[in-house]
């Protein structure tokens, strides 16, 4: 495991309005890493993707990327650096396949003509490469997959575009105890292949059972960036509900200090 960031960002802050949503953030993730961000309803996980991914503009903070310092203006410059964001609702078209989701507005042409034979190859090298086995076919229309095909397909149609991270916000919230499970699966496959994965949850047992690393944002601040094996399920609840964990000494930020 390397501790070198790919990610990072420091002393990150953004109000909307009056409303300070982020305090001074810091945080990390790392290529080969699960990083679960967690925190309760309204802590900033979803504003500090969007800040992350360009999304809003931050008010102040240093972002970094392979260690070099970048400018983040828009979508596009995440999109370049190899950052992209899988949603909760993902985005993807019902009336189309699996294929014409996963190039949507980036088909492959042969000249004027759209070359159905690579994009139709390219999706099911990804799909084999994440060890998918549950998509039966890659023209399967959307419409007919289930929570977990879905979640997968948007997955694959992240790392299909050479991503260095992938952003998955609640992956597994809609799904049942096996969809989860391959769902999670999948998760940790990403970052066995050398992605970045930041992972958005709720779910203690989900977090702990793909996380390297555990962030714990607090009222907006982050509380504790810790390896998931050094804390226990009730110190990770602690660091959510309250900002801290009384016996997690110095490795925790000190959010609520
Ligand atoms: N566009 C906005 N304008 C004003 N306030 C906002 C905006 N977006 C988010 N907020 C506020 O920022 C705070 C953090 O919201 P955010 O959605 O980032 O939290 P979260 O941790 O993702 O919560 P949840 O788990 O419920 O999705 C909340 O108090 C929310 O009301």
């Amino acid at each position: 495991m390397t501790d070198t960031p790919l990610l990072e960002v420091k002393k990150l802050n953004k109000s909307f309005g009056p409303v300070q949503v982020l305090r001074d953030v810091d945080f990390s993730a790392y290529a080969g890493q699960v990083t679960a961000l967690v925190g309760d309803n309204g802590a900033g996980k979803s504003t500090l993707v969007k800040c992350l991914g360009g999304i809003y503009s931050i008010d102040s903070g240093d972002y970094y990327f392979d260690g070099k310092p970048v400018t983040v203006h828009g979508p596009r410059d995440a999109a370049a650096l190899g950052l992209e964001i899988v949603y909760q609702d993902l985005a993807l078209c019902d009336n189309l396949d699996i294929v014409q989701n996963m190039f949507l507005g980036r088909e492959i042409k042969s000249g004027l003509v759209l070359d159905d034979i690579s994009m139709e190859q390219k999706a099911a090298e990804t799909l084999a490469s994440l060890s998918v086995r549950t998509v039966k076919s890659v023209r399967q229309h959307v419409s007919s997959l289930s929570g977990g095909q879905r979640q997968t397909v948007a997955i694959a149609k992240a790392v299909l575009w050479n991503n260095r991270v992938v952003v998955l916000d609640e992956p597994t919230a809609a799904l049942g105890v096996a969809q989860t499970a391959q769902v999670l699966e999948l998760v940790r496959r990403l970052a066995d292949n050398g992605l970045a994965v930041v992972l958005i949850s709720h779910n203690m047992n989900d977090v702990f059972a793909v996380a390297d690393r555990i962030a714990a944002l607090f009222l907006g601040q982050m509380a504790a960036e810790v390896r998931a094996s050094d804390v226990t399920h009730s110190q990770v609840v602690e660091l959510i509900t309250a900002g801290r964990s009384g016996d997690l000494g110095l490795r925790q930020n000190g959010a609520a200090a």
